[in-house]
């Protein structure tokens, strides 16, 4: 488990800030490093952020979040740490000044990763003591959000940093030959200088350059890539038609490929007051919520979908996945999650109908804690839920952390009856409560039967131990 280990953050800026996130609300301990008077506040706002939007990724229990510490040195923030990450200014002489002084005070085997956006291990590593320790780790912003990252270096390092990676919810990718700026930074190049002709040469604005992206080949890209995306484009002769079709338009000026307009005084002023025009009425920290918002949103379709980012989220929920409750002489603990943003309303707080998929979570785990698993309805057999008389007591906010109290009120032939309690975690306060009348079906004739087998026996088994219980008192209220 993760729970003990340290993590070393050189550098508190945009992306130290989300790496001290990113390990900090996976259990992580973090201890940052960084000259600037005001990392303190930064590195504070940016967890501010990701702890509205991180947790909200998961269905299940999140991780107990580590402790934050600030060192007086970089001496002392590397000593006892387990992973360092160097998310230093984009200079490769002060990359090479930071190394030497972490690798002076640092442990031998600690792993070292650098955020670097472009340059190459072999780079980074000139004059190291231990070479084979520094690799590239580079992120993409929101690093507690956003899954990729690329990594380059010794094999049997980035391997282990792989693993530490995905343990922390990310999707590593390990880039085979290093190159300047690894994989993605060479496309986000493309893409950022064929804008800026755009907009040197009064074709489009910035907020026209956005919303082709976001309206359009943006969300093709989120969900599927370039190459999927472009197999499907070339009908149903596939990607070979795609390319017989497009590939001439390569060498026509359809693009300025390398060719880099220069960033005058008059073109940067032309950028940043469109950019002010566009988006100025909002602070940068606004910015950062409504995209992480909509990033968790996002994701969290995918989810629904199991695929791409939302496949990688799921696993991660079976990994923090607690076990079923074992003691059914008490009232069980059938759900423990926080609340996500797709689940508030107009009305900024918990929709209704969201209250109904707690409730049927919570329903879920009964049934697979009797064995009424996907083995079993596979076979034909299953609970339909027929009744939910929801009591709706407090409001539930967007991040509260929620936990249900189920008691099985009856479990007998084809009823199973229980009571449910939505409970903010935090406080104690009841928000919710749920009577919920489920009834056991063949899914063949989709009418309502026994229970059968090993299920009989533990629905039974259930309900006796449950009926020794005194009434919820939200019951007798
Ligand atoms: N901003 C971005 O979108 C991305 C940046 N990166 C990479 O991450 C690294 C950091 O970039 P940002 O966070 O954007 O820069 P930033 O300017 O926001 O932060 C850099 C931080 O390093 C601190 N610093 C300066 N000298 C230092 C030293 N000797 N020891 C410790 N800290 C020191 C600064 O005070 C500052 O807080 C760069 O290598 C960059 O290429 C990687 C992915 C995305
Ligand atoms: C602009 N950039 C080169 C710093 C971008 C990155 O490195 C990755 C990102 O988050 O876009």
């Amino acid at each position: 488990m993760s729970e003990n280990k340290t993590a070393a953050i050189i550098g508190g800026g945009v992306i130290g800030g989300g790496w001290a996130a990113r390990f900090l609300l996976n259990g992580w301990n973090v201890i940052v490093s960084d000259p600037d008077p005001e990392a303190e506040r930064k590195v504070s706002e940016v967890l501010a952020n990701a702890r509205r939007s991180l947790p909200a990724l998961s269905d299940v229990t999140v991780p107990k979040e580590g402790k934050l510490s600030f060192a007086a040195s970089l001496a002392e923030a590397v000593a006892d740490a387990d992973w360092i990450q160097e998310s230093a200014p984009e200079r490769l002489d002060i990359k090479h000044q930071v190394f030497a002084e972490i690798q002076a005070h640092c442990r031998k085997d600690a792993l070292i990763g650098s955020s670097t956006s472009g340059f190459k291990p072999s780079e980074l590593q000139q004059g190291a003591a231990r070479p084979e320790q520094i690799f590239v780790a580079h992120p993409f912003n929101p690093v507690y959000l956003l899954p990729v990252i690329e990594l380059v270096g010794v094999q049997e390092t980035v391997e282990r940093a792989k693993e530490v990676l995905e343990e922390i919810g990310m999707k590593p990718l390990i880039v085979r030959k290093e190159i300047d700026a690894h994989i993605a930074d060479r496309f986000l190049e493309a893409v950022w200088r064929e804008a800026l002709w755009l907009i040197k040469d009064g074709v489009a604005t910035t907020q026209e350059i956005d919303d082709v992206i976001r309206y359009g080949f943006g969300m093709r890209w989120a969900q599927m890539g370039l190459f999927e995306t472009y197999r499907i484009a070339g009908g149903e002769a596939g990607m070979r038609h795609f390319i017989a079709q497009f590939g001439p338009c390569l060498s026509w000026p359809w693009t300025k490929l390398m060719d880099v307009p220069e960033l005058t005084e008059e073109l940067t002023n032309m950028i940043a007051d469109q950019s002010d025009a566009q988006s100025g009425m909002h602070s940068i920290r606004e910015l950062e919520r409504i995209r992480d918002d909509n990033l968790v949103a996002m994701m969290r379709a995918l989810k629904g979908r199991n695929w791409g980012a939302g496949d990688l989220l799921n696993a991660q929920d079976a990994r923090n996945k607690p076990p079923l409750p074992t003691d059914i002489d008490q009232p069980l603990t059938t759900l423990n999650r926080v609340i996500p943003i797709d689940w508030m309303d107009y009305n900024g707080h918990m929709n209704e109908s969201r209250y109904g998929q707690v409730f049927s979570d919570a329903g879920d785990v009964v049934m697979s804690m009797v064995g009424a698993d996907q083995a079993y309805i596979a076979g034909g057999l299953s609970y339909f839920t027929v009744s939910n008389e929801i009591g709706y007591l407090n409001e539930t906010h967007l991040g509260d952390v929620i936990h249900v109290r189920t008691q099985v009120l009856e479990a007998r032939g084809k009823k199973l009856r229980l009571y449910h309690e939505m409970i903010r975690t935090a406080d104690g306060e009841l928000l919710a409560t749920c009577n919920q009348l489920l009834l056991h079906v063949s899914l063949e004739t989709r009418k309502s039967c026994e229970p059968e087998g090993a299920v009989l026996a533990k629905i039974t088994a259930l309900g006796e131990a449950q009926s020794k219980l005194p009434k919820p008192a939200s019951m007798r209220d």
